[in-house]
């Protein structure tokens, strides 16, 4: 572990009385997802577990069609496991109904996809506020809590253009401000630099390290890129529906 490494005395329940973060951030058990929609039934995921920690960052990587996307939309509360449990900070999934799963999504997960989803007809600084407004915070306090985050992902100077008038990695920067505004417990990346030359996709690990050791939040990264995964604490390989450590880092 690196040194977000969270002490071992700051339980995963942690006392009520203390702001400090769950040790465990995300914890999966038996998960398992069988589609049953086609001719055949076919399990995906069968029977994983699977643990992050406050300030861990996991790389997910697997061969096309291994589970990785059913696996990351379980854990973003996207799609309903057929067995098994995902929990972040505490709080099971399975007990929450659609309408809470959409409010608990909203307060305590952030999600980059490779392609940034920023709406097209608003500026960064909007972009990024959005998610508080959704929230229920007013605008004011919303996009001055956004400009935080853009300033963090260095695009403040930047905050009023619209996504057409960024470039790509410029994008990524405020697609990550935007995934992480709400103070999540959990981000989960999907190729976050898949779309980028080299050189920008280096400074977007580089910012993902920052933030990284500036956040509580467990980081679950789903990849083909050898050094995106590289750059993670841990690297789970998925296969046969299971997890299995390729790399602990140290
Ligand atoms: N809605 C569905 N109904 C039936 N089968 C599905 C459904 N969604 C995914 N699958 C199957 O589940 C398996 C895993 O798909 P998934 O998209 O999770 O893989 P992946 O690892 O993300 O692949 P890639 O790297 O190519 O994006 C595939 O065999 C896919 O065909």
């Amino acid at each position: 572990m690196s040194d977000r490494a969270i002490p071992e005395e700051t339980h995963a329940m942690a006392s009520p009385a203390t702001d400090e973060p769950p040790a465990v951030m995300l914890a999966c058990h038996d998960l398992t997802r069988v589609y049953r929609e086609g001719p055949q039934d076919v399990t995906v995921l069968d029977g994983l577990s699977l643990e992050v920690r406050a300030g861990e960052r996991v790389a997910v990587v697997g061969s096309s069609g291994s589970g990785k996307t059913t696996l990351l939309n379980l854990l973003g509360g996207l799609d309903r496991p057929t067995r098994g449990d995902v929990r972040i900070a505490g709080e099971s999934l399975l007990e929450l109904g659609s309408a809470e799963l959409g409010h608990f999504r909203n307060r305590r997960i952030g999600f980059v996809y490779q392609f940034h989803h920023l709406l097209a007809e608003f500026t960064a600084l909007e972009n990024v506020a959005l998610p508080l407004i959704v929230r229920g915070l007013r605008k004011k306090a919303a996009e001055s809590r956004a400009r935080e985050l853009l300033a963090k992902v260095g695009m403040a100077p930047r905050a009023d253009h619209k996504p057409g008038e960024l470039s790509g990695g410029e994008r990524q920067r405020v697609a990550i401000a935007r995934a992480l505004v709400t103070d999540p417990s959990l981000v989960l990346m999907d190729e976050p630099t898949g779309n980028l030359d080299q050189t920008t996709a280096a400074s977007i690990l580089a910012l993902m390290d920052e933030l990284a050791r500036t956040t509580a939040c467990a980081f679950v990264v789903v990849t083909h890129d050898p050094a995106l995964a590289a750059h993670q604490d841990r690297v789970l390989k998925l296969d046969g529906g299971q997890l299995s450590e390729q790399r602990t880092g140290g």
